[in-house]
């Protein structure tokens, strides 16, 4: 379990970016942090990180203060994949890349071929092992950062807008493996500005106001319960608008669900 406790934050310049913030996340949860450009969902994740320190408060993991734990011991239990993964990437080829972490960590030569080739397996990048990763494109340069996490053993996994100018096939496939990294055990707190993917992936929404939490809770409250989600900059999936404005009918995550359950209507099975 990840805890920041009483944080405030600001970058030195005396001007407050977060104030009393209390979180926890979860072993085996799947997060999603959301709220206006600006909020400082970017900032709580370097603070979990280890890349800035809080001006007070604490950062705990399973009930420990690991505030004085730097950012490369952190990495050991935290991965992080940045808006732009190749800013993290130095090596020539994405094995190179992917082994680099279980070097680091003291892995013998065979535990690091094994922890790179699980980590290749479980991302689908064995064909890629060779690519030069400045060449791949963005979801392939995620799925590198990812499997660069994973071969580290980590438990928690954090990115940072990662669909951001994705297209939905891409969308769809790097949901689709964080969901199952997550069904395997795997923690994730994902940043998104992205409305369909924390109502449909996310089994939690973290919600970040005026320097600090403002919700938390599961994506149905967020979506049917609060009335503030355009103050958060926030909107409502379109399938759950349809499914509030339908009589009777379930709170549906997606528009697959929502189509699902009117074609039930229409044979008359619900
Ligand atoms: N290095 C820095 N020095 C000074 N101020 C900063 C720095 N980095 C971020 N900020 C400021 O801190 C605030 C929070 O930034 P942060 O990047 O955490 O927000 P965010 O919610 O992740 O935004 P976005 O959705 O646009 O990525 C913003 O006002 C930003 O301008």
């Amino acid at each position: 379990m990840l805890e920041m406790k009483n944080v405030n934050f600001d970058y030195g310049n005396g001007v407050p970016i977060l104030k009393e913030v209390n979180l926890i996340i979860g072993e085996g949860e799947f997060i999603g942090l959301g709220g206006r450009n600006g909020c400082g969902k970017t900032t709580v994740t370097r603070l979990l990180m280890g890349l800035e320190k809080p001006v007070q408060g604490d950062i705990l993991k399973d009930g420990k203060s690991i505030i004085k734990q730097d950012a490369s011991v952190r990495s050991r239990f935290i991965g992080y994949v940045f808006q732009r993964p190749e800013r993290q990437m130095f090596r020539p080829t994405v094995a190179q890349e992917i082994a680099y972490g279980p070097q680091q960590l003291g892995m013998t030569k065979r535990e690091t071929e094994e922890a790179v080739a699980e980590a290749m397996e479980a991302t689908g990048l064995q064909k890629l092992a060779d690519a030069y990763p400045p060449n791949l494109n963005r979801g392939e340069k995620q799925r590198v950062a990812i499997a660069s996490a994973l071969a580290m053993h980590t438990q928690y996994l954090i990115l940072d807008e990662p669909t951001s100018g994705q297209d939905s096939a891409e969308k769809t496939k790097l949901m689709r493996l964080l969901t199952k990294l997550n069904d395997a055990g795997l923690t994730i707190l994902l940043i998104t500005h992205d409305m369909d993917i924390l109502a449909q992936y996310c089994k939690r929404v973290i919600v970040m106001g005026h320097q600090t939490k403002y919700f938390d809770g599961t994506p149905q409250k967020l979506f049917t319960e609060c009335d503030e989600l355009v103050d958060l900059g926030l909107t409502r999936p379109q399938s759950v608008t349809l499914s509030m404005a339908v009589a009777g009918m379930k709170y549906c995550k997606s528009m697959a669900e929502f189509q699902d359950e009117m074609v039930k209507r229409l044979r008359g099975n619900a």
